[in-house]
């Protein structure tokens, strides 16, 4: 039988390095499930000071190691508090493509649920036009989030007000990396807001929208409820990818 060595810590930090060092592909990444700790902690604080969150309440939820299932979706809604604002939107993505990259992830297919919240103006269209403005605002890094196929594009769409940049100076030697979008549907949603967010990744093909993706907790909702919008996205060509029993 094969042993394996115990590495020292040291010798795990040179592994850990090496690791860094690869190129790598991600595509299993949600945007509000890849923000930094210490955002998250300053953002919370921020509430903290405006009196609508407790913060020494929130600080040891952040900072826990080991979650479980039930702690994990608990999270992901002081998360959504947090986040779900444009301003914050925007910059949680640019720092999740940068921190991505500075990994070096060369591809990135990055999801996220997109959210309407009528008491702060943000429909699911603004809040996806607050994420291509943090894809634009990358600077540490090259970044190339729009195919260049002009296959989907459509010159009358009021997507082209949103100032869309693919940062690429070539030979610079700068980091480069590719970003693919997916609009995930909550397993908390209705049918009409899940194919509201189809047909919302259809007009955003253009914009490096890939497909779409059913999340969310998975003991709330009914599959059936999601059908008519997962199989029109694949009439219409969009990938679908599905979150099953990964916890009960
Ligand atoms: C066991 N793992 C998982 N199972 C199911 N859904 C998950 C998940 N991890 C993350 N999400 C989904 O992604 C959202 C956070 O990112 P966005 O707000 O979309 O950017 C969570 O609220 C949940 O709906």
């Amino acid at each position: 039988m094969e042993t394996q060595k115990i590495l020292t810590s040291s010798e795990a930090e040179v592994e850990r390095r090496w690791w860094v060092t690869v190129p790598k592909v991600e595509l299993h990444a949600h945007l509000n499930g890849s923000v930094r700790d210490s955002t998250l902690l300053e953002l919370a604080r921020r509430l903290g000071e405006k009196g609508r969150i407790a913060f020494s309440d929130v600080e040891h939820v952040i900072l826990k190691g080991d979650r479980s299932c039930r702690e994990v979706f608990k999270l992901f809604d002081l998360i959504h508090v947090l986040t779900t604002d444009h301003k914050t939107v925007t910059r949680i993505t640019k720092e999740v493509i940068e921190d991505f990259a500075s990994e070096n992830v060369v591809y990135l297919e990055l999801r996220t649920t997109p959210k309407r919240n009528d008491s702060i103006g943000m429909s699911k269209r603004s809040y996806m036009e607050a994420v291509i403005n943090g894809l634009s605002s990358v600077t540490e890094v090259d970044i190339d989030f729009t195919p260049h196929s002009t296959d989907h594009h459509d010159p009358a769409s009021s997507w082209n007000s949103i100032a869309v940049n693919n940062v690429d100076h070539q030979g610079s030697g700068r980091k480069k990396i590719y970003v693919r979008l997916l609009l995930s549907i909550d397993r908390r949603e209705t049918a009409e807001a899940a194919m509201e967010t189809v047909k919302l990744a259809l007009e955003m093909r253009g914009l490096g929208v890939v497909g779409i993706d059913l999340s969310g907790n998975p003991s709330v909702g009914e599959w059936s409820t999601y059908l008519a919008a997962l199989q029109f996205a694949r009439e219409q060509g969009l990938y679908v990818t599905l979150h099953c029993g990964e916890c009960l």
